[in-house]
């Protein structure tokens, strides 16, 4: 069964004419974290890979194509974990760097501390070497016209938001049976300045144990932090639920108890995973056993052979 890495593209509505460069998106995202697995490498930097390359693909909204807040600035959030040593990093309110997802990882690998937010996680990037862009080059046409329709006084960007969301995260069990999660997003449309989501906070955006599984979480981030949605699903899983049970049981409890929708893609240590959504849709893949699996509503499990050759 091992090794196994899932990712999304984000739960929500996919319009139409964005739902194939989705699927494409993530299934490359996959490929991209199981060509690491399959060579030996670890789980950590398998999921990192699949973020990066989902934060580098304009569809998202995640690094460049990440959704702006009120002012028209991106501002980023991201959260790594290590399920063998239950290390993570995160980063809040970044807005120059083109890979917030490995900025994470450094503050998780390189500092004392588990998140550090806007001008300090800045200065820590400068600090290590990570090039700065221009926050400009983060906006995308898509991005700038959602964002400016939002502003006006009828709007509703939380509900708008609910249709349109692509956060992205990865989950992945590696040969060794270490297990690890990434979570990055540009957050909610049209949000607060300062504002900061349920991705960089442990639990919320993603958690990963050795000992249980790992869960990354797309969605209403205010929802998903009442329900500290990652660490509720691996709470079933402890409880002895399936990985599919246990992410239907959380995905459900947040409909129920705060109206809260979502997505999450989930692991455990036996490689057992699953891509749960209460939303409309949520582009998943999954790569293991020489398969890829994708999908984007519910019920949808499409498979092609990896066929052992070159991803
Ligand atoms: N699209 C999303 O998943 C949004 C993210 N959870 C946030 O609230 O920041």
């Amino acid at each position: 069964m091992l090794p196994i890495v899932v990712v999304h593209g984000g739960a929500g509505h996919i319009p139409k004419d964005r739902s194939e460069m989705s699927t494409a998106g993530v299934c490359s995202a996959a490929r991209g974290g199981y060509t690491i697995l399959r060579g030996g490498g670890s789980s950590m930097d398998a999921v990192v890979e699949a973020v990066s390359i989902l934060e580098n693909n304009p569809c998202f909204n995640a690094g460049c194509g990440s959704v702006l807040n009120i002012k028209g600035e991106v501002e980023m959030d991201a959260i790594v974990m290590d399920g063998l040593t239950l290390g993570s990093g995160a980063v809040s309110a970044v807005c120059n760097i083109a890979n917030p997802i490995q900025l994470a990882r450094l503050v998780m690998d390189k500092t004392s501390h588990s998140c550090l937010t806007a001008e300090g996680a800045s200065q820590f990037a400068r600090s290590m070497g990570v090039p700065e862009v221009s926050p400009e080059s983060l906006i995308t046409e898509y991005s700038h016209m959602r964002w400016a329709k939002n502003l006006a006084p009828d709007a509703k960007p939380v509900e708008s938001q609910m249709w349109k969301m692509g956060t992205v995260g990865a989950v992945a069990v590696d040969s060794e049976g270490n297990i690890a999660c990434a979570t990055s997003t540009g957050g909610m449309l049209n949000k607060m300045e300062g504002r900061v989501g349920d991705t960089p906070c442990i639990g919320s955006g993603g958690y990963a144990d050795n000992q249980v599984g790992a869960v990354s979480t797309t969605g209403h981030g205010e929802a998903i932090m009442k329900v500290t949605l990652a660490r509720l699903i691996l709470f079933h899983m402890e409880q002895g639920q399936s990985v599919e049970a246990a992410s239907d049981l959380g995905l459900a409890y947040m409909k129920s108890r705060v109206s809260g929708l979502g997505g999450v893609v989930s692991v455990d240590p036996q490689g057992r995973w699953a891509a749960r959504f209460s939303s409309l849709q949520m582009s998943w893949a999954a790569a293991q056993t020489e398969t890829l699996h994708y999908g984007l509503y519910a019920g949808e499990h499409f498979t092609q052979s990896l066929g052992g050759g070159p991803l």
